[in-house]
């Protein structure tokens, strides 16, 4: 009897695209991106990160890097001689050697303009909460001191307060303009004067920028030039009713000066969502009544997570069919 083949036409499972995550990914964004790729994820393997990359990862050619946290420089490139990504969903990244993947042709994309406008929302409520005291007004009236005690006391005008911007890029433009609408004259600090913003005064220093604010908002990078940009001087300088309100990274202050120059009177308050060692923050802080504090939350919403995923396996849609990426971070 003859015998016959059979042969089935079993359609070829096309292959997700690797990307390899070295951070722990929360639910949500796993659920969203594992239908695009097949994430090779660090903290499921019981191998010590540089086993797991040696043994897993020799082809990677795409990371994914979740939160602003760690440093992702020359060792690690060595161990992902196949990497041609890197994907972030921060703005900021100072946690990327960016120079030494620009060596190397790795590209690094970021969130690009996804967290602008939350992040311009929460410098403004930042500054208002100071100024105005909603949150220790809103503590006041919960725990029973206003009946008690009578009337917490009073806040100080937002609008009309000169506004110091360090760093008027995406974010700092958008909070430029949202504090103009409250009347604020608006000047800022940058390498180079900007001539899009022919209103705002430019000041080459930012020394002299604090001296002619009443508030100095935070929203650049962290870089060389920038870290502690904020020292004590510029405290001094910004003065006893001065605020400063920081939602770029902690280490733009000279964290241990901020905290003295707050506790002598060099300065009046502080708006900080972020620190420079999240999630630590200096104890002494959070007793200050004239401080309002938040947990690094600036940038993000659920609309913006949605927004900066979209971009993010855009980016990496991009990279893997060979067409430019959509965000790329310039050095
Ligand atoms: O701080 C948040 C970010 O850089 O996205």
């Amino acid at each position: 009897m003859a015998t016959t083949t059979c042969t089935t036409n079993t359609p070829k499972i096309e292959e997700k695209p690797k990307v390899l995550v070295l951070q722990r990914i929360n639910a949500y964004f796993e659920g969203v991106l594992s239908p695009h790729f097949d994430l090779i994820k660090a903290d499921e393997s019981s191998l010590p990160i540089p086993a797991f990359l040696s043994t897993h990862c020799r082809h990677i050619r795409a990371l994914l890097v979740m939160a602003p946290i760690g440093t992702f420089g020359s060792s690690l490139l060595d161990q992902l001689p196949s990497l041609g990504l890197i994907a972030c969903t921060s703005a900021g990244v100072n946690h990327i050697d960016v120079d030494a993947c620009r060596k190397r042709s790795v590209a690094v994309t970021n969130a690009g303009e996804m967290f602008t406008p939350d992040a311009a929302d929460h410098t403004v409520g930042l500054l208002v909460d100071v100024l105005r005291r909603v949150v220790m007004a809103d503590r006041y009236v919960r725990n029973g001191s206003w009946m008690l005690i009578g009337d917490y006391p009073l806040g100080s005008k937002v609008s009309g307060k000169r506004v110091g911007i360090v760093g008027l890029g995406s974010i700092g433009s958008h909070v430029a303009k949202r504090l103009t609408a409250f009347g604020c004259p608006i000047s800022y600090f940058s390498r180079a004067p900007k001539p899009n913003y022919p209103s705002y005064t430019y000041f080459p220093n930012v020394l002299d920028l604090a001296r002619e604010s009443d508030v100095l908002i935070l929203s650049c990078a962290l870089t060389d030039e920038t870290r502690n940009i904020i020292n004590r001087d510029v405290m001094i300088a910004l003065g006893k009713d001065g605020v400063i309100i920081n939602v770029g990274r902690g280490a733009l202050i000279d964290e241990p000066e901020l905290v003295r120059c707050l506790k002598e009177g060099v300065i009046g308050g502080a708006g900080l969502d972020v620190f420079v060692n999240e999630p630590e923050v200096p104890e002494e802080l959070t007793h200050m009544e004239n401080v309002v504090l938040s947990d690094h939350r600036a940038v993000t919403t659920p609309e913006s997570f949605k927004n900066v995923l979209e971009l993010a396996i855009a980016n990496l849609d991009a990279f893997f069919s060979g067409k430019p990426v959509l965000s790329p971070v310039s050095c």
